[in-house]
């Protein structure tokens, strides 16, 4: 991949003049072009991304634009799907678009095509999920299977949990998803005290197979498994692995045969597409599971071929460099209004910001602009009991994704409608604000009096002209679910391309890694600890003396 400095483009120089000679540009006022809203909303199948609420014309669009083209996005965007090592810092491919090619054209990793291998994976996948999912599955006493239990962290983990959860409706009510991801010996107890080793089945999920949390988790699940079924022959009926390090399964003492293959090129955060996904598919069948391949295979197709004025990740991409580089938001809100997707802004916490949260460049050197902006966020309506105020009124620009289903799981009397009413109206409130003119009016006809309306006015306005990405669905399904993740992801990608960081690389979350390695051996003992700086050395000493 290319390294181009976005700061030192054509591109960059005019969108920074075009933020100062725009500072009053009123997203209101952009509405008087009457078909505003069509020009700046996409549609791909039953999917609609309304960007029309943001500060952004067509000159500033035109501009963003070029900010693409300059830094070769087009050819990124090519190397990442034709299997060039574009995480160039760990010499890898990232194909997790591979996973879910449902075209089954070849894609090549040196010279071979990986397609082979990733459509066996998904047939051993399938095989076993249907009999999981078929109640076919025995466990060593010869009884089905009802509980799933994964046992991943980050990558392993989030996509999982996130998906099961979204997918609720399409579960099979014979089967209850668990997950165990924290170290904390809190997290596997409370959820062995709510399963059956008779009829429970072990997802032990993780690239490398030595993440700390992982196998920690596993070794203990494995010992609590085995002080009832008392013979390891039985751990092949209730252990599964879904990793890359074969080498590591069968020293754990999982079967080869159980366990479920990806690859290096596979991102753990990007990696629900593959084996990582097996629970997902276990517990809404395999059908399922291809519906939500297929509906990310839309998104990339769309995103591979679409011009960037109407490529929806493209245009999410660069909407959020204004924002963060040329408006100075240094976070974003991701709010679904579906309470199936409460763990949607957790699970791109994640994607984004391990992918994104960068300060060098892809010469090595530290960038002089903003990157990966904080991702953050929950389930309206509770979000609006709770944080929105300060995006209403606070001194931060927030940029915020609003996220709808038009059609509920739960069609219970008017719910839907008013979730709906409540997406709208926040929109709405964020462009339009509340001006002083119209506070003192509202307070006049209310009847307060003079000095009250002088003395509160100021409080009760809102400034407005904050954007918002709208995204609406017809409903969530494996499908649209998919296309919504895949989304996501490939916004995350062009901004990687633009800011020239590599976003397929962690080296971040190494260091502490190593240090409580070191620091462990020192919890055991009585003895002072003097090794560190004082703080560190006062809280293990403090730990020993309170423990
Ligand atoms: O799947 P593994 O190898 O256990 O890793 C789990 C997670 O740990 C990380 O490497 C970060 O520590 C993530 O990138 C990854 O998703």
């Amino acid at each position: 991949m290319h390294s181009i400095n976005p700061s030192s483009t054509q591109a960059w120089a005019q969108l920074s003049s075009l933020a100062a000679s725009h500072k009053n540009l009123k997203i209101t006022s952009l509405f008087e072009d009457k078909s505003r809203f069509d020009r700046y909303s996409i549609w791909i199948e039953d999917l609609l991304v309304d960007l029309s609420k943001n500060r952004i014309n067509d000159e500033i669009r035109e501009a963003l634009i070029s900010l693409a083209e300059e830094t070769k996005l087009q050819d990124a965007i090519e190397a990442m799907f034709t299997g060039e090592s574009i995480n160039q810092t760990e010499n890898r491919a990232v194909l997790h678009t591979a996973l879910r090619n449902r075209s089954n054209r070849p894609v090549l990793v040196n010279g071979s095509d990986v397609m082979p291998d990733v459509n066996a994976v998904l047939e051993k996948m399938k095989n076993f999920a249907d009999k999981v999912y078929s109640g076919k599955w025995l466990g060593y006493t010869g009884k089905p299977i009802k509980s799933l239990v994964n046992i991943g962290i980050g990558g392993s983990d989030l996509g999982p949990v996130m998906v099961t959860e979204a997918l609720k409706p399409y579960q099979s009510e014979s089967l209850e998803c668990f997950f165990v991801s924290n170290v904390d010996g809190t997290h596997i107890a409370e959820t062995l005290k709510k399963i059956d080793p008779e009829t429970t089945l072990f997802f032990i999920a993780s690239k490398t197979f030595t993440t700390q949390e992982t196998m920690t988790n596993a070794h203990t699940a494995r010992n609590w498994f085995l002080t009832h079924a008392q013979e390891e022959a039985a751990v092949a009926k209730h252990f599964v692995a879904l990793s890359t390090n074969l080498n590591g399964v069968q020293a754990f003492g999982i079967d080869p045969n159980n366990m479920f293959e990806f690859w290096d090129w596979v991102g753990g955060r990007y990696s629900l597409w593959s084996a990582i996904g097996l629970p997902i598919a276990c517990s809404i069948g395999f059908s399922n599971f291809e519906q939500l391949l297929e509906g990310a295979h839309a998104m990339d197709e769309h995103f591979r071929s679409s011009g960037f004025e109407k490529n929806i990740p493209v245009m999410l991409a660069l909407i959020g460099i204004w924002n963060t580089n040329f408006l100075g938001a240094n976070s974003e809100a991701i709010l679904p209004y579906d309470q199936y997707l409460h763990r949607f802004a957790a699970y791109f916490q994640q994607g984004n910001m391990e992918s994104n949260g960068k300060y060098v460049n892809r010469s090595g050197e530290r960038v002089e602009y903003t990157t990966g902006p904080i991702i953050w966020g929950e389930p309206g309506t509770n979000g609006q009991h709770a944080f929105y105020q300060l995006i209403h009124q606070g001194t931060a620009l927030i940029p915020c994704d609003f996220i709808a289903p038009a059609v509920s799981h739960n069609p219970i009397g008017d719910h839907h409608q008013k979730l709906l009413s409540n997406f709208f109206a926040q929109t709405e409130a964020l462009m339009k604000g509340k001006s002083l003119e119209e506070v003192r009016n509202e307070m006049n006809k209310a009847g307060k009096t003079v000095e009250e309306i002088d003395r509160v006015a100021a409080h009760r306005v809102f400034e407005g002209n904050r954007p918002t990405n709208s995204i609406l669905v017809k409903q969530i399904t494996p499908f649209s679910l998919g296309m919504l993740i895949a989304m996501y992801e490939h916004k995350i990608f062009v901004q990687g391309v633009i800011w020239n960081i590599f976003s397929f690389d962690q080296w971040g979350v190494e260091l502490g890694k190593v240090l409580a390695n070191g620091i462990l051996p020192e919890l055991g003992g009585e003895e002072e600890v003097t090794g560190h700086d004082p703080s560190t050395n006062g809280l293990i000493n403090a730990y020993k003396k309170l423990r």
